[in-house]
């Protein structure tokens, strides 16, 4: 805007006309051009020639001046107009004629004939040239007019354009002023826009100080808030503190009483303590003598109640004689091989009836089990021809009311660790579960297909403790731990018995559980084995159509007959070795060990010659009391 002021005011000003006649240009003050003949001759010029040539004139000279007024006339005539061709001078011959007699009329008026017709072909001549002046001016008037024309409308655009110039120039001064007051304004507001920036950035400065200070302000508000209140609560504490203060020192008086009581107390309480220990010692003492009374194997036997689709099925008359004592009888058929009454009386540390619960059998066995957390190697097999109860005994059904032996053996094994960790023991649960097949021992924690050769070694040359190699032993914390193990060795040991037609039946598994407890203070410690076993089915040759199991079952169940009579005997060499069965249990047979057998036997007719083959068995194993059992506890230095 500013480039295109700066051309506009190198613009020459024009002088503004103003259309005043005085000022009008010369063009419109010019008078109208008087009609001239080509050589400017006016009308009366022509009259004044011809009168003349009418005269005698008598010349001293050839005439060449023009009238006085004529020239005077040409000298006024615009220089502008057009240049009008000069009229070709009328040459004159000046004859000067012989001096005729005034009487001389003849020669007068022929004188005067020949002047006549002179003066007849020059005005001729002048006719023309007057025609040919008048065409020229013709000619001229015209382009004098167009000329006329061309000047107006040059003399009218002239005017337009001074007009808009002048408008122009007005316009273009308005707007020099317009941008004079305009950079002045810009400029004003430069300073002024300087000025604001300045303003603003001390502002934004001020601004943000006032932010800081409002934050500082809001925290030291918060703060004071804050400390108002904790001063508040610092009264509110101060006063309690006072109160409690007299209160402490109450309660000091009174805890220095209670400090001389604790005193008291604990001396009364370590007596106490010891006299609990020696309780506890002598308790379990008791209860072991008990034991070793009772006989360090014991044999039960558990009558299975029949199931509801056996209920059609006939039974053998068994009676229970008293706590201890049975009765079987059955009366062979008048036809039969055997005639008469076969009646056969037995006697067992007890007898679990048809109607004894799981919890009866379990009240009876737990004396074991704590004899296994006293130190003892314990075990406890079931005993009985296939389907007469031993897994139902051992492991039982579902439901805590139908736990069997081994679930509710943990479950007491964790009570009492809890009581012995409160009187300073530190125990330590393990637990294997095995099965025996035709004489081949299967991990039952170990899934895979391809079990590991498990063998049975001693674990130290005295060989009073045996294991098994590349057996899986888990540690177990609670009873939970050791259900979930349980189920996953029962899962594996239907598994293999799905895959191997009534396995189950036909193999020995044991439930093998490692008790480590060490008393620091005392410096005791001891382990302990509890041999949880379901023995394989004892049916005799006849009646079995697998005969290769059954030759297995039986060798292992007479290796175990052997061993126990041996052990009875007190012989010298016990055949330990002869089976996996007697090698595995080894250290809970021995003389260091305590055994109870339940066998199971049920009532039904077809029955009656396998139950008394297990009845006899057992009568055997209960004939056998072993010596006296030892403890496992040694002590240790620190
Ligand atoms: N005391 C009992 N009360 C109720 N049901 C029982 C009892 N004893 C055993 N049973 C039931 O009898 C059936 C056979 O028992 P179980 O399987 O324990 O016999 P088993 O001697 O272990 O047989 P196997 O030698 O084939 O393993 C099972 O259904 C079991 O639940």
């Amino acid at each position: 805007m500013r480039l295109r002021l700066d051309k506009m005011s190198r613009i020459p000003k024009l002088p503004v006309m103003t259309a005043t006649k005085e000022n009008k240009p010369n063009l419109l003050n010019r008078r109208p051009i008087p009609r001239t003949l080509g050589n400017g001759l006016s009308d009366a010029d022509k009259k004044d020639l011809i009168i003349n040539h009418t005269k005698p004139v008598v010349r001293s000279g050839p005439s060449t001046a023009m009238p006085a007024q004529r020239l005077k006339r040409s000298a006024t005539a615009p220089s502008s107009v057009t240049v009008v061709p000069k009229v070709n001078k009328v040459e004159k011959k000046v004859v000067v004629a012989p001096k005729i007699a005034p009487y001389d009329y003849k020669a007068r008026f022929n004188d005067l004939l020949g002047k006549h017709k002179n003066m007849k072909s020059e005005f001729e001549d002048l006719k023309e040239k007057h025609i040919e002046v008048s065409d020229s001016y013709e000619k001229i008037k015209d382009s004098v007019q167009s000329t006329v024309n061309e000047r107006d409308r040059l003399k009218e655009n002239l005017l337009k354009t001074l007009t808009e110039l002048r408008e122009k120039s007005t316009e273009f001064d308005k707007l020099t002023v317009d941008l004079n007051i305009q950079k002045i304004e810009n400029e004003s507001l430069q300073r002024k826009t300087v000025l604001l920036d300045e303003i603003t950035s001390s502002l934004k400065l001020k601004t943000a100080e006032l932010d800081k200070l409002q934050s500082d302000y809001n925290d030291l508000s918060r703060q004071h808030k804050s400390l108002k209140e904790e001063t508040e609560a610092l009264r509110v504490l101060t006063d309690h503190l006072r109160k409690i203060s007299i209160e402490f020192e109450k309660l000091q008086l009174d805890y220095k009483e209670a400090q001389q009581t604790i005193a008291q107390y604990k001396s009364e309480a370590d007596i106490l303590r010891n006299i609990l220990d020696a309780m506890h010692k002598e308790q379990r003492e008791l209860r072991n003598t008990i034991q070793d009374l009772k006989g360090n194997i014991r044999v039960y036997c558990r009558i299975r109640p029949p199931l509801e689709s056996e209920l059609g099925k006939p039974l053998f008359n068994l009676n229970v004689l008293d706590a201890c004592s049975i009765e079987v009888e059955k009366i062979e058929l008048l036809n039969s091989a055997r005639k008469g009454k076969s009646q056969h009386a037995f006697s067992f540390d007890g007898i679990f009836t048809p109607h004894s619960s799981q919890e009866d059998v379990f009240a009876e066995v737990s004396t074991m089990v704590q004899s296994a957390l006293d130190g003892y190697n314990v075990c406890i097999f079931a005993y009985g021809q296939t389907g007469s109860g031993k897994t139902y005994t051992m492991e039982g059904g579902c439901g805590t009311e139908q736990y069997g032996i081994i679930p509710r053996a943990f479950n007491m094994i964790f009570t009492c660790m809890d009581e012995l960790k409160r009187m300073g023991w530190d125990i330590t649960v393990k637990a294997s579960f095995l099965e025996i097949y035709n004489e081949v021992i299967y991990d039952l924690l170990n899934s895979s297909k391809d079990q590991e050769n498990h063998e049975i070694k001693m674990v130290n040359s005295k060989g009073s403790d045996v294991y098994v190699s590349n057996l899986k032993e888990e540690n177990v914390k609670n009873s939970h731990d050791f259900i979930r193990l349980m189920i996953f060795a029962q899962r594996n040991r239907q598994t293999a018995a799905t895959l191997n037609n009534e396995r189950s039946s036909r193999s020995h598994s044991v439930a093998q559980i490692k008790i480590s407890a060490t008393h620091e203070k005392r410096k005791e410690k001891y382990t302990s084995n509890l041999n949880l076993v379901d023995l394989a089915g004892s049916e005799s040759g006849k009646t079995s159509q697998r005969m290769d199991e059954t030759k297995h079952i039986n060798r292992s169940l007479s290796e175990l007959s052997k061993v126990i009579l041996s052990l009875q005997t007190n012989q010298s060499h016990i055949p330990y070795r002869n089976s996996k069965l007697t090698h595995l249990l080894m250290p809970s047979l021995g003389g260091n060990s305590k055994t109870l057998m339940l066998v199971n036997v049920n009532q039904f007719d077809e029955c009656f010659s396998e139950t008394l083959n297990s009845l006899r068995f057992a009568t055997k194993v209960n004939n056998c009391r072993v010596v006296k059992a030892k403890k496992n506890i040694t002590m240790f230095d620190s």
